[in-house]
């Protein structure tokens, strides 16, 4: 199967090197084009534009960073709107808002081709393992098509319907992380604060009901203040937007995650955005007290 791919940040890049190694064609394109070196040594090819990529390949995937950029590979000049057609499929797995897809997918159809959005639940190392959670909703014969790719990219898929279902799937999911992170961080400092022993918290954490995956991933990094990015924190804050976004529209009140934004928003002013989302810790630090 030959697959286009757009974008390849963090993950995409993961991504699509996992499709090569299970002996897919792709074709990539990335913005800034140098980042497509290392996947051409992997054996793909590089296509100048999304348009040039979309006209080579059946189907494409993009991976791009938020609804601007999900857009503007679509919309703008050489985007893939100028080549999609009739027998081809567009396939984005951006962490984006309903809108922003409904808009994709109108455009897509528009023009006789298939639109699936797909965003994954899961990061670098997930994505680096092909073992993302694929939250896909749209096209359904085209989620058929493409399932060998996903089967390649991820451990399980979700088929939710309509369009605009696994973009807000995903920004709930990520809604929930975002303020699980804020608690996190907030515990690490008050453990710390009031004289107790990080490593004896998460310890304490890992043997009892709220013992999950991210505390013990994050919390050794954390204490020692290492936020390599692995989810950069400016995403966690654009979803944590997209998802408050969502809470207004359907008229849910959503204090806790309201907090948790303002948290991530708080970050990014003291440019942590392209650290991990963790580094939310740094905001809740207490300063040293003057004896
Ligand atoms: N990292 C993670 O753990 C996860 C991320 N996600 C989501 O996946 C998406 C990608 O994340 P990630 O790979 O971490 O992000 P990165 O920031 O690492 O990569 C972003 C990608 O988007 C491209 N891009 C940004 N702006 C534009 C634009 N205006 N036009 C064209 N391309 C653009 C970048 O190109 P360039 O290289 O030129 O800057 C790059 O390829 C996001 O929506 C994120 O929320 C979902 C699950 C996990
Ligand atoms: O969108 C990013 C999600 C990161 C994760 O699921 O660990």
């Amino acid at each position: 199967m030959e697959v286009g791919f757009l974008g390849l940040g963090i993950m995409g890049k993961a991504m699509a090197l996992n499709l090569l190694r299970h002996g897919f064609k792709v074709t990539v394109w990335n913005r800034t084009l140098s980042k497509c070196d290392e996947l051409v040594e992997h054996g793909a090819s590089i296509g100048e534009t999304p348009a040039a990529v979309v006209k080579k390949c059946k189907y494409t995937i993009g991976m791009l960073s938020d609804p601007s950029a999900a857009l503007s590979v679509v919309f703008d000049k050489d985007g893939l709107l100028e080549q999609i057609c009739s027998g081809k499929g567009y396939i984005d797995m951006s962490t984006v808002d309903a809108n922003t897809s409904s808009k994709i997918s109108e455009a897509v159809t528009k023009k006789g081709g298939d639109f699936l959005e797909a965003p994954v639940s899961g990061s670098k190392k997930p994505a680096e393992d092909g073992q993302l959670v694929i939250l896909a909703a749209g096209e359904s014969a085209l989620y058929e098509e493409v399932l060998p790719a996903f089967n390649v990219m991820g451990k399980k898929s979700f088929f939710l319907g309509q369009v605009g279902n696994g973009a807000k799937m995903k920004l709930v999911v990520n809604m929930i992380m975002g303020s699980m992170m804020n608690a996190f961080s907030e515990g690490l400092v008050l453990a710390d604060s009031s004289g107790l022993n990080q490593q004896t918290l998460l310890d304490v954490l890992e043997l009892g009901a709220i013992a999950n995956p991210m505390f013990k991933m994050k919390g050794p990094a954390m204490i020692q203040n290492n936020y390599s990015p692995a989810f950069p924190l400016k995403h966690q804050q654009k979803d944590m937007r997209l998802a408050l976004a969502l809470g207004d529209e359907n008229g849910v009140s959503m204090p806790v995650a309201a907090a948790a934004n303002e948290a991530f928003k708080k970050a990014r002013s003291q440019g942590l955005g392209d650290h991990d989302f963790s580094a939310v810790y740094e905001t809740g630090k207490v300063p040293e007290r003057s004896v």
